[in-house]
């Protein structure tokens, strides 16, 4: 019995990775990690976007345009999708700023609603006692739409606010760059993580729909991300994120074990730069969003040094990963 128990804890393939990688003393080596770009290993594939289809709404939402993004796939990951930053600087700018100014807000959950009753995070941090400075160290996540239960791990209709509209655009658009037309997005996790923060091994499964892809977008400080098998026993691979990177988990790669065991500095500051241009500006076809201007102010606010200090100097030492999913199923309308 020993015996058996003692090999099976070997077999933790995915645990020692994590362990390895958490490390801070021996730091691990980041030659294993794959750096994901053009010729980087033969296991990973660079897939031509479908020149054909234009996405109109990748402007407005801080988008590169969909003919420009760089995609690869992964030999030993099938449904595992890189799409190395498609976003604009100015574009990571407002999706950061989102993360902290607005989703941290009533009625969206917060793990810190347990014990005390922030309304809005961000405004409550900017205050002026000392307890709101430790105040903006202490969220590490947000959920909005069907709210994560993470004790249950089930979604109910009892705990569910609306999915906000900018992110279930920005959404679709992915979506629909990948050929998935009737993806819905109705929940989401937003994590925090500071230097030393990690997310330990776990695989999505709340979701009733298990076909429909999860969307996972990046900004920030870069992450080690561990990507293995359906058994702990697959030994996973390192993949390095960085800020703008967005991740795809489907078909076989949905269901499989995932990590974060390390937050890295980011080589560059994508968020600082100027990178942003709106010509031709299409907004016909938005799906969710329902005043577009609202969105281009909000990008030219960005664009002023002093409007976005605060958000500067959060991001300078933290990431935020956005983990987008569907929940129901096609024909669905309610749990
Ligand atoms: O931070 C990440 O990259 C992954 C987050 C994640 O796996 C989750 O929220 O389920
Ligand atoms: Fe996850």
């Amino acid at each position: 019995m020993e015996q058996i128990q003692i090999s099976a804890s070997e077999k933790d393939e995915f645990m020692k990775k994590f362990k390895y990688y958490k490390s801070n003393k021996p730091k691990p080596s980041l030659d294993q990690v794959v750096k994901v770009e053009k010729g980087c290993s033969n296991l990973v594939t660079e897939l031509c976007p479908d020149k054909k289809v234009e996405e109109p709404r990748t402007q407005l939402l801080g988008l590169r345009s969909s003919n420009e993004w760089q995609l690869y796939k992964f030999q030993m990951h099938p449904g595992l999708i890189f799409i190395k930053n498609p976003f604009t600087d100015v574009g990571q700018r407002f999706w950061i700023r989102k993360c902290l100014e607005e989703y941290p807000r009533k009625p969206n959950k917060l793990n810190i609603d347990i014990g005390s009753n922030c309304q809005d995070w961000w405004a409550e941090c900017h205050g002026n006692t000392d307890n709101n400075k430790l105040l903006l160290k202490k969220l590490r996540w947000t959920t909005l739409g069907y709210h994560h239960n993470w004790d249950t791990k089930v979604y109910s209709e009892d705990n569910k606010t609306p999915f906000p509209n900018d992110l279930a655009e920005l959404s679709d658009v992915f979506a629909r760059c990948l050929g998935y037309k009737n993806f819905r997005a109705e929940a989401a996790i937003v994590n925090y993580y500071h230097m030393n923060s990690t997310l330990s091994a776990h695989t999505d499964h709340s979701e009733i729909n298990l076909d429909a892809p999860l969307f996972s977008f990046s900004f920030g400080q870069s992450a080690i991300f561990l990507i293995g098998g359906k058994e702990k026993s697959v030994e996973p691979s390192a993949l390095l994120i960085n800020s703008g990177d967005v991740i795809v988990m489907s078909n076989e790669t949905r269901l499989c074990y995932h990590a974060v065991p390390k937050i890295l500095p980011s080589p560059a500051s994508p968020w600082e730069g100027t990178d942003y241009e709106i010509s031709n500006l299409d907004v016909s076809d938005l799906k969710y969003i329902v005043h577009p201007e609202e969105i281009l102010s909000s990008m030219k606010q960005n664009t002023s040094n002093q409007e976005w200090d605060k958000f500067r100097h959060y991001i300078k030492e933290s990431r935020i990963n956005i983990n987008v999913r569907q929940v129901l199923n096609e024909k669905q309308t309610s749990l």
